[in-house]
């Protein structure tokens, strides 16, 4: 079945093609072109510049619910990485010229300029009730001259691409060298705090903002690098970031990991972090059917009875009991709990070691265009970082021969 919501204005024919042969008719967005990826959608209002800009977003073509998109432009500052990293864009009604005081450029040019393609005047509520059914899939968008060739070859070539099942990515993102970041990059007046090691598997620039606020020294690490190379940062603690791909990939972080917590390091973990926090510790991780991204998820904090507003976007999740303290499958952790849960279908949100000064979370309590309400996780990991400290434990101080000879993880199967 095709859909064709018309828009006012010129532009090359486009097309939404899915993989179970649903297809959308509409305008070229952006650059004319071909792009495949999984198709997703997104339910936040604003925001825009940093999710097309969120590494996590790798490979996917985003359906943004929002219908009115690019407002307020874009500019240097929102941005949350180098570049645009969804694979394709997929909005109802395009702002015909942007309006805001900090806007640089408008959202098409820039898609444009970076050859991002795009498809508006589609019915993006149609699309997302029918990934919300059928769950997220192989997409493709085909725009200018690519839109004209068959339905049929088009469709072949969405369903000949990978899926997002196995896909291992965040090396794809990742920076390919370190770097810092100082706390008085952002402000920070005085000498930092602590120094935290962070593994950047799709890292986004608010992070080490939030660190840098509140006076810790992030050393960015790419994300193949061994338990030597976070030794040799001298951390009082390690992050590990949010990122692209299936989180059943990530062997090496996940035996990183299990070294950081032999030796009793500080850690914290946002969403890709927080499915290896789960892997380290021997729970397994699944796809979910239409995944979670939006900037108003609900989020039961178990400990406390709150309830937070989340910024979320993942497409997987730990299998995790919510019952709990359990011990951990890898039983040497210790005890862990969930620690937060979705209200909306009680997917698990954040892990929280019990025997180790180490706990994640799923959603994005760096969220740049908000909300704020988790931002106390950071304080949270600068606490354990101070207790790590005075009381002399972990803080990095084993080295990898001293972790080497522990009954773990090196050769390990994961
Ligand atoms: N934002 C993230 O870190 C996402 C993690 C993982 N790629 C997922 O989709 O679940």
């Amino acid at each position: 079945m095709t859909t064709h919501a018309g828009v006012a204005g010129a532009g090359a024919e486009a097309v939404l093609i899915l993989e179970d042969g649903r297809s959308f008719r509409g305008l070229s967005y952006g650059a004319p072109g071909t792009a495949l990826g999984e198709a997703v959608f997104a339910t936040g209002m604003t925001g825009y510049q940093e999710t097309i800009t969120d590494p996590s977003y790798a490979r996917q073509l985003v359906v943004q619910t929002a219908p009115h998109i690019g407002n307020t432009g874009v500019n240097r500052d929102d941005a949350e990485s180098r570049r645009i990293w969804v694979a394709g864009y997929v909005v109802r009604d395009p702002a015909r010229r942007p309006s805001n005081w900090r806007s640089e450029k408008s959202l098409d040019d820039e898609l444009t300029e970076q050859g991002v393609v795009g498809i508006q005047g589609v019915d993006t509520r149609a699309i997302t009730r029918h990934l919300r059914e059928r769950g997220a899939m192989k997409a493709g968008i085909f725009s200018g001259p690519d839109a004209a060739r068959s339905d049929a070859e088009l469709l072949a070539e969405v369903k000949g691409q990978r899926s997002m099942e196995g896909f291992r990515l965040a090396e794809e993102v990742s920076a390919t060298a370190r770097y810092v970041v100082e706390p008085s990059d952002h402000g920070w007046d005085g000498e930092p705090r602590f120094t935290v090691a962070a593994l950047d598997l799709g890292i986004k620039a608010m992070t080490p903002k939030h660190f840098a606020q509140r006076g810790v020294r992030t050393v960015v690490l790419p994300a193949d690098s061994t338990y030597d190379a976070v030794v040799a940062v001298g951390a009082d603690g390690v992050f590990m970031s949010n990122g692209p791909g299936d989180p059943s990939t990530a062997d090496a972080q996940v035996s990183l990991l299990r070294h950081v917590l032999d030796a009793r390091m500080p850690f914290f973990g946002i969403c890709f972090g927080n499915q290896i926090l789960g892997r380290a510790l021997g729970f397994g991780t699944y796809k979910l059917r239409y995944g979670h991204r939006g900037i108003n998820q609900p989020v039961l904090d178990r400990r406390t009875g709150k309830v937070e507003i989340t910024s979320q976007n993942h497409g997987f999740a730990v299998d995790a009991p919510l019952e709990g303290p359990v011990t951990a499958p890898e039983e040497r952790f210790g005890r862990v709990e969930v620690s937060h849960v979705c209200l909306n279908d009680d997917v698990v949100e954040g892990l929280a070691c019990l025997d180790l000064p180490a706990f994640s979370v799923q959603y994005h309590p760096e969220a740049a265009a908000g909300p704020h309400d988790s931002a106390y996780l950071f304080d949270r990991f600068i606490d354990f970082m101070a207790e790590a400290a005075r009381s002399g434990d972990g803080s990095g101080k084993l080295d990898a021969s001293e972790v080497s000879k522990a009954p773990t993880p090196a050769q390990e199967e994961i």
